[in-house]
């Protein structure tokens, strides 16, 4: 699913009324929308304040006001700023509304049942002040039920940040498609259950306008996706190495493997020093056990070609024994994580110029990683969005970057960029990041490109702790990954 802009939903606005449908066509089914799902919201008969801002946002709000006040709701409408100075649809659409037009600055909230949020969309140019600020604030202090008209107004489309204030919905209802915004947090947070409504725009005029970022849900990245084939063998599917820290740290790496074998690759292996191979080798079994105490141990191993893929990172300790171990294994498939991130602090250039050779590089780090690889770097640690912060790192680095948090945005170097939405609260919880690096490495080990195999690993491993629930430990996430697998290729037509 494409995630559009305000900007990039203006072109296709403006393309579809160049085609022909014009703007109080797209806004009528605009409102309509808006009315339908309001009829959800609450039941006929109940009192409704429509909130109009000054521009089109204001205009949706006229039609649904129109529309509900026709099916039998008690609607009240109040605008923000003078009706004469209204243009285009939103005045036509003002024109068509027969009903009394109250002042928002003074609006009762008295005896309503449900607020429709008409003041603020795609064209929040500024943050909110005086009147508009303070209204938004009333509307958030009467905890009413609120319907956002595109975006909780006072939300910022393209970065989900809150414009000075921002009004909490219970429910949102956007046009074609979504915005960054309505999955970026705070904006996720302030939107409620959002409701995509088609208008009318035809899909073709993607094709001009080539988004750049999208939802991350299977259709993405389902088409790499690495499904076993009946005439496989365990070596079709790749060895993945997990490098181990010392014997005081080895759980993290344990985490890593059993993911990247759960998600898949045909062989793993658990690269550890000597002091820490009894704990390893009494701890596992269908994973495989070597001890490397050194960079050069692990060159060693390295020699055998058919080892493609590794993670390294967890548990692995911060310094300069984590950045020569790197320097062993830059010509493979990687998944960098935690400590190996943490290791070039300040020092992106370096680690990107030593993973230069790697096919198919990903790094996986939450904010503070990602705040120490990239200090020194204010362009990209001050972007205004954490869309923009990962796109930006992932350019620097030459690498994807997966920036975790309740929204992980998954950026390409090429300025793909994915944002997922389907993380649990509990997936919060130590050893969930090492599960991540595994699963990511366990695809890219079947051959997946870097970005879909990212994408992917960070959907399964969201739709793992939905699977496993509240209580979650980041155990649990390995064997929950076994329905979600099965879910997942019926889906692809494959044998289950
Ligand atoms: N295009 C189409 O055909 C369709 C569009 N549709 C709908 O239109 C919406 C976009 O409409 P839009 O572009 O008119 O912007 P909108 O969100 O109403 O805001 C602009 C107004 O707000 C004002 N303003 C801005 N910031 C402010 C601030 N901080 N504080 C105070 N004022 C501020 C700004 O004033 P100005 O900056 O000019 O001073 C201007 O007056 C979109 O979200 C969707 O709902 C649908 O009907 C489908 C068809
Ligand atoms: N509030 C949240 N909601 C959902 N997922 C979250 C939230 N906070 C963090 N996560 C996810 O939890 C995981 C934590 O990883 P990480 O920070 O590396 O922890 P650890 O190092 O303990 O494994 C990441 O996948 C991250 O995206
Ligand atoms: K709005």
């Amino acid at each position: 699913m494409e995630l559009l802009t305000p900007d990039e939903m203006g072109r296709a606005d403006a393309f579809t009324i160049a085609n022909g449908v014009p703007g109080a066509v797209l806004m009528e089914r605009a409102g309509l929308a808006v009315a339908r799902v309001a009829a959800q919201a609450s039941g006929v008969g109940s009192r409704v304040l429509v909130l109009c801002g000054p521009g089109n946002n204001g205009g949706d709000g006229f039609v649904a006001a129109r529309l509900l006040a026709g099916t039998g709701y008690r609607v009240r409408l109040a605008l923000l700023g003078a009706r004469d100075k209204l243009r285009g649809d939103a005045a036509i659409m003002a024109g068509r509304w027969d009903g009394p037009v109250e002042p928002a600055a003074g609006a009762s909230f008295e005896d309503v049942d449900l607020v429709v949020d008409a003041l603020f969309g795609a064209g929040l140019a500024r943050d909110l002040d005086g009147e508009a600020r303070a209204l938004v604030e009333r509307v958030n202090e009467s905890g009413l039920p609120v319907l956002a008209v595109d975006l909780p107004s006072g939300i910022d489309g393209a970065t989900g940040a809150v414009r000075g204030a921002a009004i909490r919905a219970r429910w949102s209802v956007t046009f074609f498609r979504p915005k960054p915004g309505h999955l970026l947090l705070p904006g996720r947070l302030h939107g409620g259950a959002l409701t995509v409504a088609e208008i009318g725009i035809n899909p073709a005029v993607l094709d001009e306008i080539k988004p750049r970022a999208f939802e991350d849900v299977p259709a993405l990245w389902e088409r790499h996706f690495p499904v076993p084939r009946t005439d496989g063998h365990k070596y079709m599917r790749g060895h993945l190495v997990a490098v181990s820290g010392p014997a005081q740290a080895t759980g993290a790496t344990r985490l890593t493997a059993r993911a990247a074998l759960r998600a898949g690759a045909g062989l793993v292996t658990v690269a550890c020093p000597a002091p820490a191979l009894p704990i390893h080798a009494a701890n596992l079994s269908a994973i495989m056990v070597r001890p490397v105490d050194d960079a050069a141990d692990l060159a060693r191993l390295l020699a055998d070609r058919r080892l493609t893929t590794l993670v390294i990172g967890p548990g692995v300790g911060v310094g300069q024994g984590a950045r020569d171990r790197l320097v062993a294994c830059a010509d493979r498939r990687l998944v960098l994580d935690a400590d190996l991130i943490t290791s070039f602090k300040g020092d992106v250039d370096t680690l990107a110029g030593l993973i230069k050779g790697s096919p198919a590089a990903i790094a996986t780090p939450h904010d503070g990683e990602f705040a120490r690889l990239f200090d020194g770097c204010p362009d990209i640690l001050g972007a205004p969005s954490k869309l923009e912060r990962a796109r930006a790192g992932a350019a620097r680095l030459g690498a994807v970057i997966v920036l975790k948090g309740p929204d992980t945005v998954i950026a390409a170097p090429d300025g793909r960029a994915a944002i997922a939405a389907n993380a649990p609260p509990w997936l919060a919880t130590a050893g969930a990041g090492d599960v991540l690096a595994g699963i990511a490495g366990g695809l890219l080990a079947q051959g997946m490109p870097a970005f879909e195999a990212a994408a992917g690993a960070v959907w399964l491993h969201g739709e793992a702790a939905q699977e496993a629930g509240p209580g979650l430990v980041a155990d649990d996430l390995v064997d929950a990954l076994r329905p979600v697998y099965r879910r997942l290729f019926a889906r692809l037509g494959a044998p289950v």
